[in-house]
């Protein structure tokens, strides 16, 4: 952890503790004793062994009828009674709500065989329904199991169905489905003494052609989760590879369970997690809402036998040895399967709760949070309504919060330098009648860039006839004061929409020229603050010949992403705005997939993960070039601009899309096909930009959003959140598919608005087929107004 840090910055871990067999009733004594060692909650079953042994000899005694009857249909299907006293250890009390309660593990809701399913639900329901009566406001389910004999995968309906059900007995409770990252046929816990799946009759194990896969499905248990829509994670000892980790990352996870099989032993005999679990928990925990730690089977509860035992409180603060991850002490090598085998058991472990105390070691220890993270803290995938400096005046504590902006400023500052530099070096003529450079930042605000640009003049030592242009009459009340107070008279500021600006006025009554426009009208997609249109509008005011612009281009880059939780907000949006599925947010992207990756084609087809257990980067987004606006533009594109202007016969037969056509120079399109490689579903689009800001001998100053591009060229720039364009229906993507996104930039001379559709492809016998299409999606209602 950075020695600055600061704690309050530090994400919280709510640990609870968890027993897939507690033996021993859930007492308030024994939640005060977890609470002792500094447990947040625990999980309860909430029901008895009495409750299980009743069920099993129901089921015996039907198979029995069964068995004994000369026609099957005449035996009726076995009933549960209500539970009594002795079923349930559970009571409506005060501490109730502490707890995380556990429906039955032994049922199979999935099963294919109809008497098993019907006891599952059975139990299930009155389970569900006398939590809810106590005041339980989470509950645990058991996972759905994903393989009967030759079936896989062919109950998920079934339990999806009795989840719903669920829903409406416990309105206000949180279910929560305990799911394991990936699908693996070998392993499968719920085969287990007591189970009621093994019972499941062969008749109904058949499968529909073709036996059921027993390889490893990367993607299968998530394909389950995506038809049930709720989970909690089991964090398994040999994590699945990145693609898939990111794909649960994504998803609205409650609660992460680290069994204690999946800790290690290091080199002294201490439990600790793997650095590649120790990075996906810091990446889970900086969450806006992160999950809850759930530590399964890591030995009960110290003091469980002993009521006047005096805890020791786990308080996070280890010795090295205890943390070191490995058996060599190295940070990147953990123990192969061997070495491990090789450890010497702890003698005698000094602490009562050895994987609590190094979960909350880890969370004292989690890196500090980055200059972006600490200013984005809270709005992590909350959408806003991107910005229109165009349309509205904006607040001054919008123009502050622009102006923390630890990079953006700074860079201004060297590329209007390199440009001054440049200038001098090349002896070029200027626009002032004394020879001073004429720099004009036009879109002053509360002008940040006008002082930039004096300090640039200064330390370049190049003299600058310097203008502040805005439209906002408001900004410009502080840029006079400003002039007044910090710039010393040096600065001529005018209010003005730059686009009416006839330019610096001289003395005699007749306008200059100014030779450097300095301009930040940019938004998250690059021109949806309408910087093309402001550009082109005062480009009549630049030098002719030597006329620079900063910036001088500005490309917008997208690729698709899996974002549920933001496809729910932009759906409960819908009801009081039509228009929000329509409509491109801006948003601080956190919990996405990104669909298309650059990462070595390996994983997914791979039987394993990683196999050192070592931290893996999450694969790098295929994130496309949509397109380019470079300025000035050509003289000849601004002349047949202006004659289309008016509507003359001249200027031809109006826009294609409404108004004359003046602005459709303007317009852009551009098809992109994205390869995916592991099936998922696209909710939309994730919209980055990066800019030149200029370009010379003197060097190459650039922004960029765009994450891989983003660490070379502003670092820690916190000005602008991606953009997301939603989509209203997601679609779904199978394995080894591509997506196409056609991406338009409209224009009618009074507004801009984007368009975009969204299609999935797979090739079948060298043929490319289309398997789903999005609506074409249009944010002309909600334009940006010119
Ligand atoms: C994104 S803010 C940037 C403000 C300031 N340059 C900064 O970097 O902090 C864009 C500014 O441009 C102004 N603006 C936008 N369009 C304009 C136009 N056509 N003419 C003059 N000012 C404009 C807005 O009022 C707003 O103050």
């Amino acid at each position: 952890m950075d020695a600055s840090a600061n704690y309050d910055d530090m994400p919280v871990f709510y640990v609870g503790h968890h027993e897939t067999k507690r033996s021993y009733p859930v007492t308030d004594l024994l939640l005060l004793q977890a609470q002792d060692c500094n447990y947040d909650m625990l999980t309860a079953p909430i029901t008895t062994a009495h409750f299980h042994t009743r069920v099993l000899n129901l089921l015996s005694a039907h198979n029995a009828a069964l068995a004994a009857a000369s026609n099957k249909d005449d035996v009726p299907l076995p009933l549960i009674s209500p539970l009594g006293p002795e079923d349930t250890l559970m009571t409506p009390n005060d501490t109730v709500s502490q707890l995380l309660a556990l429906t039955s593990p032994w049922i199979d809701l999935a099963s294919p065989d109809p008497v098993i399913a019907h006891i599952s639900r059975q139990v299930f329901t009155q389970e569900v329904a006398y939590a809810c009566f106590c005041g339980v406001g989470n509950i645990i389910i058991q996972g759905p199991k994903l393989h009967h004999g030759d079936l896989s995968q062919d109950g998920v309906a079934q339990f999806a169905r009795a989840i719903q059900e669920a829903l409406s007995i416990g309105p206000y409770v949180n279910l929560q489905i305990m799911l394991p990252m990936v699908d693996d046929p070998t392993v499968d816990s719920s085969d287990e003494m007591g189970s009621l799946a093994p019972f499941a009759r062969e008749e109904y194990l058949q499968g529909k052609g073709g036996k059921g896969s027993k390889t490893v499905d990367h993607f299968g248990a998530w394909d389950a989760w995506n038809v049930i829509r709720t989970v909690s994670l089991i964090l398994p000892s040999q994590l699945p590879p990145m693609s898939v980790q990111s794909r649960w990352f994504s998803e609205p996870l409650r609660l992460l369970s680290i069994p204690g099989s999946t800790f290690l032993k290091n080199k002294k005999g201490y439990s600790v997690l793997s650095v590649g679990h120790q990075a996906l928990i810091t990446r889970y925990m900086r969450l806006r809402n992160p999950p809850w730690i759930l530590l399964t089977d890591v030995g009960p509860i110290p003091g469980v036998d002993n009521p006047d035992a005096v805890m020791s409180m786990s308080t996070g603060f280890l010795s090295p040895e205890a943390v070191s991850t490995t058996p060599d002490a190295s940070p990147s090598h953990d123990p192969t399967p061997a070495e491990a085998a090789q450890i010497p058991k702890q003698k005698k472990p000094q602490d009562p709760t050895p994987h609590l105390s190094y979960i909350r070691y880890l969370q004292k220890h989690q890196p500090a949070k980055t200059p972006i993270e600490r200013f984005g803290s809270g709005y992590q995938d909350y959408l806003q309504s991107p910005l229109q400096p165009l349309a509205d005046n904006l607040e001054s504590i919008t123009y502050e919060v622009f102006e923390k902006d630890p990079v953006k400023y700074e860079w201004y500052e060297r590329a209007i330098e390199a440009a001054l530099r440049d200038w001098k070096a090349q002896n070029k003529t200027t626009s002032s009648p004394d020879g001073s450079v004429v720099v004009a930042v036009v879109g002053a605000g509360r002008g940040p860039l006008v002082t930039r640009a004096l300090k640039a003049s200064a330390s370049s030592g190049v003299k600058i006839d310097m203008w502040a242009v805005e439209k906002n009459p408001n900004a410009y009340v502080l840029l006079q004061r400003h002039n007044h107070d910090t710039w010393n008279g040096a600065v001529t500021v005018v209010k003005s929409d730059m686009r009416s600006w006839k330019g610096p006025h001289r003395g005699d009554g007749s306008h200059g020229n100014v030779d450097i426009l300095v301009s930040e009208l940019l938004g998250s997609f690059a021109d949806n603050e309408l910087s093309p249109e402001c550009l082109d509008g005062v480009q009549h005011v630049l030098n002719p010949t030597h006329g620079i612009s900063i910036p001088t281009s500005y490309t917008a880059h997208l690729t698709p992403i899996a974002a549920p939780k933001l496809h729910n907000d932009v759906a409960a949006r819908e009801a009081t705005d039509p228009t929000a599925p329509e409509t491109p947010h801006v948003v601080m992207l956190h919990a996405i997939d990104y669909l298309s990756t650059l990462a070595p084609p390996s994983s997914s087809s791979s039987s394993s993960g990683p196999k050192s257990g070592a931290a893996e980067n999450p694969a790098t987004p295929d994130v496309q070039l949509v397109w380019e606006f470079t300025h000035p533009v050509s003289a000849a594109v601004i002349a047949q601009a202006t004659l289309r202007q008016g509507g003359s016969a001249a200027g031809g037969a109006g826009g294609a899309t409404g108004g004359d056509g003046a602005n459709e120079h303007n317009f852009r399109c551009r098809k992109m096909s994205f390869a995916c490689r592991d099936r998922g579903i696209c909710h939309g689009l994730a919209g980055y930009f990066e800019t030149v800001l200029y370009q010379g001998p003197s060097g190459k100053v650039e922004l960029s959003t765009n994450p891989n591009t983003i660490d070379a060229k502003s670092r820690d720039m916190i000005s602008w959140f991606p953009i997301y364009f939603p989509l209203k229906t997601p679609v779904l993507i199978p394995d080894d598919a591509e997506i196409d996104v056609t991406m338009w930039r409209q224009t009618d001379d009074r507004k801009v608005w984007y368009e975009w559709l969204v299609e999935a492809f797979v090739t079948v016998r060298g043929r490319r087929l289309r398997v789903a299409v999005s609506e074409l999606h249009s944010s002309r209602k909600n334009g940006c107004l010119m």
